[in-house]
Formats: C-alpha cells, structure tokens, sequence
C-alpha cells in the first residue's frame, strides 16, 4: 500500500510503536498542524491609510498577543468581556483591537466611538460577520438578525417595520394592545397574594405574549402548555447560543460542542413547528388574484388617525406580511424573523422587568418615590406612556435601570464594509466591530459614581426635565440598532409604572435585600431570585 493513500492511522500502525507513543505523535502532529493553519490565518494588518483621504491614521492600541491564541489568554471567558473592557477603559481607550484566533477585531469602548461609528459612518460598519454557527442555524441567511447589509437586508428591515408601524408602534395603538397584557401580567403577580416567589416565569409569560399578540394576532392563556413549551424553548435556544458561539472562533470546537448545536436545533426546529401553525392559522381565508396578490388585503396602510385604525385593528404581523407579499412570500424568511423577535424580544425585556423588581425591592426609598409621583399625577387609572412627560421621577428610574443594568450589555458583532476610520484610528474593510455599551453607561467621564444607583443624575432640577438620555445607548445606535426599541421603551415603562402602582415591591420576609448575582447568558440577568409582591389598595 504506497504511503500517499494510506490513512494516519495505518501508517503508524506500520511503525513499530508502542500505542502511547503513537498517540503523542498524533497529538503533536494535530497542535502543530493547527498551529501551522492559524499562524498562516492570521490577518495582517494593512498600512493606516485610506484612499483619498488626506488624513494621517493610526492603528488603535492592542492587548498583548500570543502566538496562535492572540490576545484570549489576557481576557476572561466569553461572555464576560464587556467588564473587562469596561475595567480597562482609561488603560486602552475609546478602541481597543485584540487578536482572536487570527482574527482582528475592535471593542468600540465608549459612548462617542459607538455614536461615531454607527451613527456618523453608519453604513461603514453596518454589515455583521458571517458566523460559522449561522450557517448550520440558518444555512440560507434569512431574517434580519444575522444578515448582511445587503438590499436583502433592506428590504425586509424596511417591510417589518412598516407593518410593526402599523399596528401602532410607539403610539397609543400599541399601547392599548400592551395594556390589555399588563392586566393579565399584574393579575398573575397578584395571584401570589404576597408570599414570596420566583418572578421569572410570570414575567416571561408576559413578555412572549406581546410578541405572540403582534405576530398572531392573539396571547397564549397562560396556563396553555404551547405557551410554556416555547418559552422553554427559546431559552434553550438561548443558552446554547451563548455557548456555541466559542465555535465561531475555534472552529474545531463544533465536534465537543456538537451535543450543545444539536439541542439548539432541535429547539429551533420546535419553535419553527409551532410558528409553522400559526402562519396556517392566520392566513385561513386569504384569496388571492390571478398574479397571486391578497384579495381586499386589510393592511391599513392608508389610515393616518390612530383611532380609525384602532377599528380597523391589524389582526396579525403574519397576515400583512403574506398581504403584502402575496402568495409567493418568502416563508423561510418570515419564519427565521419571527424566530429573531422571539429572541430578540422576549429574554430582553424580560430581563430588564426582572433586574426592575430587584432594584427597586432593595430600593424602597426610589420605589416610594415613584408611587407618590404617579398618586399625584395620575390619582387611579392604569398608567399610560403618554404620561410619561409628567412623571419626571419614574422616567427617570427608567433611565437608570437602563443604564445600571444593560441587558445587551455588548451589541451584536458588526462589521466594515470598507476602510474606514474611528476618532483617529484606522479600521480595515472585513474587520469585526462590537460596542461596549455596558462601558458607555459606566464611563466616569460622563457619569458621577457611576457604580451607584441614583435616578437623580437623570433630573436637570433646574428646569425639571431629564438630562443625560442621549448617554444611554442600551438598544446600541445606527442602522444595526435594536428593531424592537420602540416596543421595549413603551413595554418596559408601562411594567415599570404599573408595577410600582400595583404593588409594594419587597424582599422576602426574612432578608434584608435580594441579593442577586450577574448572570450572562445572552442576555445580562439577574440569577434565580424570590420577591414579596403586597397588593397596595
Ligand atoms: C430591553 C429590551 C431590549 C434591549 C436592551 C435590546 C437591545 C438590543 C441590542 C443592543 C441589539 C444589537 C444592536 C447592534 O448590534 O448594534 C439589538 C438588536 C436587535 N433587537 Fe433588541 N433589545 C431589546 C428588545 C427587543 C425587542 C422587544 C425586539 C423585537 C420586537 C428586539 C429585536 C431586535 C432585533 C431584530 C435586533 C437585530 C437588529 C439588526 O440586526 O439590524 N429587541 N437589540
């Protein structure tokens, strides 16, 4: 047999070596060919100069690198980067590179780089990376998450959102529809009747029926095993993604994690079953015409009054999309981006709900605070976003829980689309891009104490109106900016005003607070907690 067509293994096994000899061998040859492989993969950077431009360039600092690792022996683990970051950010700087596995890549470290790099040369840095991870998840690249800054992208950023419009996004329609779940939400935490509990599944049950509401048209019950299946679900999803994404820098990491990408798909293609049912359900009874547009679609595009189209009530995202495409939309697509909303949608705010009733059970002071002002402005109606100009004090204790706890505390990786440059730093076309927004809220050029929980820093008394808003950059900035912002904002205030207005928020009977640790997932929460919930009337 000539050497060429012989496996490894068999070549050895013609050697006269012992098996542990043979093993070492093995091992050797695989660190040094990977070595090899990598050594050879890591970009080199080129010169600081961008063509036309006139202006002298520099390339940001850089952490210390290794061979082959770069710069992961001087970070702790993913996801905890951001803190390191945010430690380190009078050492480093605004931007900071590192060297992963080969790769170069940027940590934009404050408010100003974040705002200078997404907002002023937004679409330089709009595209996102091709993640080895996404192309087993989503082999074709549909949705929004995960794509390209392509016309595909456009396209169905811009259809989405036009129909999240229409059903009232950030006004008085939406708002309604998120009242209707905070009676069931507030029903449901009052059911407790003040023992104490773990708020996470009731809080997660509201969150996901926002989502469902908009995109079926209609909320789970919340003892409806559907309901509970794909919350489950979708944090399965989310705890393995968190993990899976080390695959992404260490490719060969996909064999030990495989057990992790296969649970993830396996929730993945549950979700999609359910999602699969509800498109079903909610285009029954659509006709279409002979070039297979939506008969008498009830898409209200043109109905300008909220309260016309409060009558007309959309009855489902589902529905106007397949309205508006026809019946030869791109069902993949739609399925991968109701699956993102669910991501992108339900664990976020969730969170931010859960790290609401923390702060404020170890807070009774700023709770006490907030209930006067909203007795005093509202005497006793459910609370109502557009109120919220005259609750200077709750928005803002919204301000700050947004700032002190930022789920998302790092964006999504982003990345550039050509050479470009960041306050004075050379950034290279194809370079991977991520805010630190967590850094941006703890920056102590902006903010005093920033370590402190104070609400205050947010009230300009002298003319009482909120300062500082445009520092908090929690749903990140730009074209790759949070789809869902508007729906947090106005989801999150109603919570945080409602629950306040409903309940005493305490710590269970024999602790003097909760005491909590920072979970990372993919979302930054609050670790498993119990709260006291005293109805206040
Ligand atoms: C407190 C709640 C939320 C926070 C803090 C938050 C934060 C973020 C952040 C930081 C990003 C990454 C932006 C970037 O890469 O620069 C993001 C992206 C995204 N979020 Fe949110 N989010 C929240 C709620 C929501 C909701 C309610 C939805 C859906 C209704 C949503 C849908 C999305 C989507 C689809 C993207 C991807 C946008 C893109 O790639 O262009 N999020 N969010």
């Amino acid at each position: 047999m000539s050497l060429i067509t012989s496996s490894p293994s068999s070549i050895f096994a013609s050697l006269p070596l012992t098996s542990s000899a043979t093993t070492t061998i093995l091992l050797v040859t695989t660190i040094f060919g990977i070595s090899y492989i990598l050594i050879l993969k890591r970009r080199k950077l080129p010169a600081p100069i961008i063509a036309g431009d006139e202006t002298t360039y520099r390339h940001p600092p850089c952490l210390p690198t290794v061979p082959i690792f770069g710069s992961l022996p001087f970070l702790p683990a993913f996801p905890l980067q951001y803190k390191f970051f945010t430690k380190n950010m009078q050492k480093y700087g605004d931007v900071v590179a590192y060297y992963m596995m080969g790769q170069y890549k940027i940590i934009l470290n404050s408010r100003e780089a974040v705002h200078e790099a997404f907002v002023k040369r937004s679409t330089d840095f709009a595209d996102r990376p091709r993640a080895r991870v996404n192309n087993v998840l989503n082999p074709n690249q549909k949705g929004i998450l995960f794509h390209g800054y392509d016309n595909n992208f456009k396209k169905y950023h811009k259809l989405s959102l036009g129909i999240m419009k229409q059903f009232g996004f950030g006004n008085r329609v939406m708002e309604k529809r998120i009242m209707e779940e905070m009676k069931y939400f507030m029903d449901h935490l009052a059911s407790f009747n003040g023992c104490e509990f773990n708020p996470t599944p009731v809080v997660a049950n509201c969150t996901m029926n926002i989502i469902c509401g908009i995109l079926f048209g209609k909320r789970f019950r919340d003892d409806d095993p559907d309901l509970s299946d794909t919350i489950s679900n979708i944090r399965t999803s989310f705890n393995n993604l968190g993990k899976i994404f080390i695959v992404n820098v260490f490719p060969f990491l996909r064999l030990l994690f495989n057990f992790k990408l296969v649970r993830l798909l396996d929730a993945q293609k549950k979700i999609f079953k359910m999602l699969e049912e509800k498109i079903v359900e909610c285009s029954a009874g659509l006709k279409y015409d002979s070039e297979g547009n939506v008969e008498s679609p009830d898409v209200a595009d043109k109905i300008e009054n909220d309260d016309e189209r409060d009558e007309k009530h959309l009855s489902s995202f589902i529905r106007s999309y397949i309205e508006l495409e026809g019946v030869n939309y791109d069902r993949e697509q739609l399925l991968h981006f109701m699956h993102e909303l669910f991501l992108g949608g339900t664990e976020t705010t969730a969170s931010t709900i859960e790290w609401t009733l923390v702060l404020l059970a170890n807070h009774q002071d700023i709770q006490e605070k907030m209930y006067r002002e909203l007795e005093s402005v509202l005497a006793s109606r459910f609370q109502e976003a557009e109120n919220k100009k005259h609750l200077l004090y709750c928005d803002a204790v919204f301000h700050e829980i947004l700032r002190y706890k930022p789920v998302a505390p790092m964006t999504l990786p982003h990345q550039t689309m050509k050479d470009t440059h960041v306050m004075g730093y050379f950034i290279p076309q194809n370079t991977t891009v991520i805010g630190n927004l967590h850094g941006a809220h703890f920056d102590r050029r902006i903010w005093e104490e920033p370590d402190i929980f104070d609400p205050e820093r947010f009230i300009d008394r002298s003319d009482e109106t909120i300062k500082n808003k445009e520092h908090i950059v929690a749903f990140s900035l730009g074209k790759r900016s949070c789809f869902g912002e508007i729906l947090a904002r106005q989801e999150f205030f109603l919570s945080l005003t409602n629950l306040v207005w409903r309940f005493k928020i305490l710590p269970p009977r024999d602790q003097q607070e909760v005491k909590v640790d920072d979970v990372m997932d993919v979302t930054a929460k609050p670790s498993p907690f119990k709260i006291r919930l005293l109805e206040r009337n």
